[in-house]
């Protein structure tokens, strides 16, 4: 057992698929893994392993924010030697192609959170980047399957909400989307040589304003987890 999460040594699989909701943990888990374990309720930050096609998997509901996904990360990786981390989350779209119900692949986490700073002072602008090989496989897939994808630079803020960036200069540089946790995600991957993506989709629209309903973002989850689940 480590600080937050509840699992003994072995109960969490290597490849561990991130949520920040904790209902979404609940719902990946008993919609599209067999026998399923939960392992974790400290602070109903719900942990569950099963099996996905007979692939051992594990889903570790992150909360919200850079500093919990971090807790998360470091606990998975130092205390159960998880390898393989897929950050399944929604994000607000920035780019004009980018719509709703789309899925994004985080290819780089761009931030306005200290972190990156802090790890390398102030002479540093290390960028925090997905791995290659988890990408390229989410893009085949993603591309195979019919779904509306875009793969590129998206944002992970420290509020949600925070009028103080100039998010069009962002968007004029190319980020695609914005959400809270991946730059934290790529940079402990990067830390401790574990393989991480970050899998979004696309729930709301920050310029066009447009919402997805509850029953639409269930169905574009869908989407979202079986990428996940599908890449090695
Ligand atoms: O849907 P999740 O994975 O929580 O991700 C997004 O939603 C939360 C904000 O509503 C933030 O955590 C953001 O990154
Ligand atoms: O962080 C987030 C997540 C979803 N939508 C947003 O606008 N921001």
């Amino acid at each position: 057992m480590s600080t937050h999460i509840g699992a003994s040594k072995g109960e969490i699989a290597e490849k561990v698929l991130l949520p920040g909701d904790p209902l979404r943990a609940k719902y990946i888990a008993e919609n599209f893994l067999t026998d399923i374990n939960r392992y974790n309720e400290i602070r109903n930050c719900f942990g569950y392993t099963g099996l996905y096609k007979g692939e051992r998997v594990s889903v570790q509901a992150t909360g919200m924010g850079i500093p919990s996904i971090s807790i998360y990360v470091n606990e998975l990786i130092q205390e159960y030697d998880v390898q393989t981390l897929i950050r399944v989350g929604t994000a607000g779209g920035m780019g004009s192609d980018v719509h709703i119900r789309d899925v994004v692949l985080g290819q780089a986490a761009s931030t306005d959170s200290s972190i990156v700073t802090n790890t390398f002072g102030p002479g540093v602008n290390f960028a925090p980047i997905a791995d290659y090989g988890l990408l390229s496989q989410a893009a085949k897939i993603a591309e195979a399957e019919g779904m509306k994808w875009h793969v590129g630079n998206v944002l992970g803020e420290d509020r949600f909400y925070n009028d103080e960036l100039d998010k069009q200069k962002l968007i004029d540089y190319g980020i695609l989307a914005t959400e809270m946790e991946s730059p934290a995600l790529y940079l402990l991957a990067a830390k401790f040589h574990r393989r991480a993506l970050a899998i979004l989709t696309i729930s709301n629209h920050l310029v066009t304003g447009e919402e997805t309903t509850a029953e639409e973002r269930q169905t574009s989850f869908n989407d979202m987890i079986n990428l996940a689940l599908q890449v090695n």
